[in-house]
């Protein structure tokens, strides 16, 4: 039996997921044709999406990495977007794709727009793997997204719960949460 098995539940395959990114990889292809292309990957979150879509994209980009928590562990956010570590070059000018794992009420992503656009870039989207409309307290324009899901708690794949799970190679579903 899997270490897993007990509290989490396959939700979505990671046969589904993977051929979702490749979709994603050739649509942005498709999209950034002669432009110099920076994927802005947010940690902790986004890091299996990002590497694995990075690589379904035929094109020279640049990735950047961008650190910022507010779950603090539960299922419930706190509300409170902290930046834990910043971009390591000037994002002014630049062609920015924000890479994350899911749009759940928004305030991330609205926080990371905002943080974003203040520095000039020239031009700002938004990739999502998952958006989860239920729990959405703004209104985010996903440029990219893989799943619209439930108002379910997932994990794997980058995403966690309590710092767990993160390595699952599918979207799991927390089994009572
Ligand atoms: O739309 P929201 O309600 O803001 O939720 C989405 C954010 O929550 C998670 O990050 P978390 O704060 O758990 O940090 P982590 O990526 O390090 O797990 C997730 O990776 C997104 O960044
Ligand atoms: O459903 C979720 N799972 C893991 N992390 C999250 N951060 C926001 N929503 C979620």
């Amino acid at each position: 039996m899997a270490f897993y098995e007990n509290e989490v539940g396959i939700f979505i395959t990671e046969e589904k997921v993977q051929a979702r990114v490749r979709e994603l990889g050739a649509e942005i292809t498709r999209d950034y044709q002669g432009k110099d292309l920076t994927l802005v990957c947010v940690l902790k979150g986004s890091t299996f999406f990002a590497m694995d879509l990075a690589r379904c994209i035929d094109l020279p980009l640049t990735m950047e990495f961008l650190g910022v928590s507010s779950y603090q562990g539960g299922t419930e956010t706190t509300g409170e977007v902290r930046i834990t570590s910043d971009v390591s070059k000037p994002m002014a000018g630049k062609h920015l794709l924000i890479i994350e794992d899911i749009i759940d009420t928004g305030l991330t992503m609205s926080f990371l727009l905002e943080n974003l656009r203040a520095r000039h870039p020239a031009s700002l989207k938004v990739a999502s793997l998952l958006e989860k409309p239920a729990r959405a307290r703004t209104k985010i324009d996903i440029d990219y997204k893989g799943f619209v899901i439930d108002d379910v708690f997932v994990v794997g794949y980058g995403l966690d719960y309590a710092e767990k799970y993160r390595n699952l190679s599918f979207i799991g579903r927390m089994k009572g949460k």
